[in-house]
């Protein structure tokens, strides 16, 4: 069955912009999968406490027949394959991250995948993105909309729109 899955880009290293566009690109190439929105673009502070140059960050939303473990092996694939992203620190630069946020109303935790996003609640760079395209998305463990977790967001961590 097509389920909408909302998909995290980041990048912090070489031409940002250009990345997110290029992953875009590569996530409409996908199997059983269309690209059926894409936010704008944010410059973003790092987030984690490794100092770094700013990140740029983006939400796609896919609707694919993809299992989650089939979409998220693709994910890492085109991470190691397109962007030749190389194991890094936790919270380190990287090339391109793409991170799995939602998955319908999917809520799952193993060893591979953990869905909603765990830190997507707390990431102004990702909650901001998503409510320019999915505002009344209800998070299905918070049971709040995005636009709502958006507004009770206290951390800062600086998003500006490209
Ligand atoms: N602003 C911002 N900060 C980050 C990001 C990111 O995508 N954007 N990704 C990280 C690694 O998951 C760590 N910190």
């Amino acid at each position: 069955m097509e389920q909408c899955a909302y998909i995290g880009l980041g990048s912090n290293i070489g031409d940002r912009e250009l990345k997110l566009l290029m992953a875009i690109a590569e996530l409409g190439k996908l199997p059983q999968t269309r690209v059926t929105a894409v936010s704008p673009f944010y410059e973003t502070e790092p987030v984690g406490g490794v100092p770094q140059d700013n990140f740029y960050n983006a939400v796609v939303r896919l609707n694919t027949e993809m299992a989650p473990l089939e979409l998220l092996d693709r994910l890492k694939r085109l991470e190691t394959e397109v962007f030749r992203r190389v194991p890094s620190e936790r919270w380190g630069a990287r090339s391109m991250d793409l991170d799995i946020l939602l998955y319908g109303e999917l809520v799952s935790d193993s060893e591979e995948l953990t869905i909603p996003h765990p830190r997507l609640a707390e990431r102004r760079f990702a909650l901001q993105p998503l409510s320019d395209i999915a505002p009344d998305l209800v998070h299905p463990i918070l049971g709040k909309r995005i636009i709502e977790l958006l507004t009770e967001l206290t951390s800062p961590g600086k998003v500006v729109r490209i």
